[in-house]
């Protein structure tokens, strides 16, 4: 070997043990992995690569001869009286990683060509955290965390929140629960769990979790046990740890099986998959059912493991390092990877929300290739410094649709002899001491993405109301990306109860471009409803009487059916109650929705924006030219405020009210309330202290009142 190929070598691998370690701490101890698993497991392959060809090189605290991460010191040291290791990993999709494992087994076990095959168990692997739970004479005592394997951390108190995990077990059992239990086990999040969760943060515009198994340790390391309950755990049970020995009248299992089947009986949640399997064909089988199951599957997982199912093969097989011989995880394709933002685009939902929607270099992820991946909303997008050019990871599990989950933070140095990070590093002053990785600096976030003022599917308004994440288009009834949605509400039984214009009929309309708008459907004929797929004649006449029947509307049924933001039924009532006419509902002004009942400026300023869109008027229109109509009549009288039309000004310190308070007492009863005293204000109520307010009243000859004077004037009128 040449001088300068070790040299470089050595070098490398200085540099892949760095960036390893910091990414194992980022992953392991904080909780937030800054890459997915995929990179982290490929350089850690190239760095095994390296150290089996020099084996001179390696060192105990290599991450190659290490499990996990350190405990934190927030939370009180558990030794572990027998060692929580790792799972040496077959990374290979075919058979042969399998049959690696099981030749492997034979030849250490110096098994004969001809001996029976090997017996083992399969089981899922479960992408959570491993945990190790300490039973005494049946009580749960403490629970662990691997940390690096000798040490973790304690986190009963999370754990105690966790309800399939039993507190106590069970004293009359058919095995009966030996005095020292330890019960080893993966603590998750189910998918739908971390769904929700991650819902609840995005809409909070709260900082949202990578993953299922992150936000599971991250909801373990909580300091706060009241906040790790928030956060929905579950659990596995696949192992044991220290337990009172045969000798002591502890249990003796002589398969793992049986020791899952008595874990089972003592009310730990064993995976309903485990299954027994003999020799290679088997577990390649097995890997094959599973991974057809993985999407559907309530949680994730990223592989299956498979054990030897003998307890006395076991321990003839002994350990490594860091890990056992007699199991092996095989892995599926990884569910997040890396790849390149190509550029940033909006999609129009169903229900005409916008999302921002990242193109990116295709990538294998999940088992699939993905080209786009959901940044979910602006702010998201922002929190996340999602950027043109930028290196992503991307998620894809189940039928969950692929997102970015975070950005991987350019790093320097990245690999031996590349040139634009040693460029970079140079222009900010050199390489760091020891070559320690650095970040480099992000420039201040530039918003190289904006959302659209105008739908980019029908032109109309975009708008994001107060307190909201997410934009909206405002053209419901003209907008093609919310056509099927706008037909089906339209025609939904509390709107124009359109009896048969369902699902699957509206897909095929649309589809077929043969609706467009609402008004298409009173156009229909019958021929070009029978010309439609499995549309036999009949049915077909029965739509259009039922389209003829829905002409003779209600204007409340019609209100509502226009699916306005916010324009539920009883709104729909309200509006229709209190205008009488749909003119008056169009054409009145914010202030004027603000008076019916129940409607504040929210839903007001929705209802205004939706009729400002002349798409939106011109479907309304239209509608009434094909025939639907409904009684109408004159507005409902308005119900008498006793302050109406007058304004008011408060100062000082009221006995009773707060400012706040005596503000919605008046506005309720329908004055204004101004900030300064000027020539049109009514009258000026005055507390405690009042300033300069209460002399520009006396000076302008403004009515002043004291609080009791300002309660009789709410009072209505008696008539
Ligand atoms: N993204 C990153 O930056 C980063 C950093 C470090 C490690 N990692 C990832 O962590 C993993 C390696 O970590 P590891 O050493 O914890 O190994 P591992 O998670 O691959 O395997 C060992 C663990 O498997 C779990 N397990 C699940 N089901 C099991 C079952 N049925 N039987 C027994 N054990 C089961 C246990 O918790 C056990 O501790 C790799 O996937 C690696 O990519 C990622
Ligand atoms: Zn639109």
């Amino acid at each position: 070997m040449a001088a300068q190929d070790v040299s470089g070598d050595k070098a490398r691998v200085a540099a892949l043990r760095a960036q390893l370690d910091r990414y194992a701490h980022a992953y392991y101890v904080q909780d937030a992995p800054e890459v997915p698993d995929a990179e982290y497991d490929r350089l850690l392959r190239e760095l095994q690569a390296l150290e089996a060809a020099h084996p001179d090189w390696i060192t105990p605290d290599s991450p190659t001869q290490r499990v996990g991460g350190a405990a934190l010191a927030q939370f009180p040291p558990v030794r572990h009286a027998v060692a929580m290791l790792s799972i040496r990993t077959e990374t290979d999709t075919e058979a042969t990683g399998a049959e690696a494992f099981d030749a492997r087994v034979r030849r250490e076990l110096a098994l004969a060509e001809d001996a029976p095959p090997v017996e083992y168990v399969c089981e899922p692997k479960f992408d959570g955290l491993a945990m190790s739970l300490r039973y005494e004479h049946g009580l749960l005592v403490q629970a662990a965390t691997r940390g690096d394997g000798e040490v973790g951390e304690d986190v009963t108190r999370n754990i105690r929140t966790i309800r399939q995990i039993p507190l106590r077990l069970p004293a009359a059992a058919a095995i009966p629960v030996p005095p020292l239990l330890e019960v080893r086990g993966e603590v998750y999040m189910r998918r739908a769990d971390f769904e929700q969760l991650n819902e609840r943060q995005r809409e909070r515009g709260d900082k949202t979790f990578v993953n299922p198994r992150n936000a599971a340790a991250g909801a373990v390391r909580q300091l706060d046990p009241a906040i790790a309950a928030r956060r929905p755990l579950s659990f596995f049970a696949y192992g044991l740890g220290e337990v009172t020995p045969p000798e002591a009248g502890g249990p003796d299992f002589g398969t793992h099986y049986a020791l899952l089947q008595a874990l089972g009986s003592w009310g730990f949640p064993v995976a309903p998959q485990v299954c027994i399997a003999h020799g290679a064909t088997d577990l390649v089988a097995f890997h094959q059912r599973m991974g057809a199951a993985r999407d559907g599957l309530p949680y994730d997982i990223d592989g299956v493991v498979y054990k030897v199912n003998s307890l006395a093969l076991q321990r003839q097989l002994g350990f490594v390092t860091r890990e056992p011989r007699w199991a092996v995880a095989h892995k599926y394709p990884a569910q997040e990877q890396m790849t390149r933002v190509e550029a940033i685009d909006v999609q129009v939902g169903r229900t005409g929300k916008l999302t921002p929607v990242a193109r990116l270099a295709p990538v294998f992820v999940g088992g699939v290739t993905v080209t786009n991946a959901t940044l979910h909303n602006l702010f998201e997008l922002r929190r996340k410094d999602v950027r043109v050019g930028d290196t992503a990871i991307v998620r894809r599990a189940g039928d969950v649709i692929p997102e970015v989950v975070g950005i991987v933070a350019p790093t320097l140095p990245a690999a031996r002899g590349s040139l634009p990070a040693e460029v970079a590093l140079a222009a900010r002053g050199g390489p760091s001491p020891q070559g320690a990785l650095r970040r480099i600096p992000r420039q201040p976030y530039v918003p190289n993405f904006r959302m659209p003022r105008q739908c980019p599917v029908c032109g109309s308004a975009v708008v994001r109301e107060h307190g909201e994440v997410n934009h909206r288009c405002t053209g419901g009834l003209f907008c093609a990306a919310q056509r099927k949605e706008a037909i089906l509400h339209f025609a939904a039984r509390r709107a124009m109860d359109i009896e048969g214009l369902g699902e699957k009929l509206v897909d095929q309309l649309v589809d077929a471009g043969i609706v467009r708008t609402l008004p298409d459907l009173y156009r229909l004929g019958l021929s070009s409803l029978v010309a439609l797929d499995r549309m036999a004649e009949k049915s077909a006449q029965n739509v259009l009487a039922a389209l003829e029947k829905s002409k003779q509307a209600t204007l409340p049924r019609f209100l509502f059916g226009l699916g306005a933001r916010h324009v539920g039924e009883a709104t729909a009532k309200d509006l229709a109650r209190h205008f009488g006419s749909l003119d008056a509902v169009m054409d009145a002004s914010v202030e004027a929705l603000m008076e019916v009942n129940d409607v504040g400026p929210i839903v007001a300023r929705a209802i205004r924006t939706f009729f400002d869109q002349p798409h939106n008027r011109e479907v309304v229109e239209q509608l009434r030219a094909c025939g639907v109509h409904w009684p109408e009549g004159p507005p409902a009288p308005r119900a008498v405020l006793p302050l109406a039309g007058k304004t008011f000004v408060l100062t000082g310190t009221l006995p009773t009210l707060s400012r706040e308070e005596a503000k919605e007492l008046l506005e309720a009863a329908g004055a204004k309330v101004a900030g300064s005293v000027s020539r049109k204000t009514d009258y000026v109520v005055a507390g405690e202290e009042a300033g300069s307010k209460l002399a520009k009243a006396r000076e302008l000859g403004v009515q002043v009142l004291d609080e009791a004077g300002m309660q009789a004037l709410l009072v209505p009128p008696q008539r």
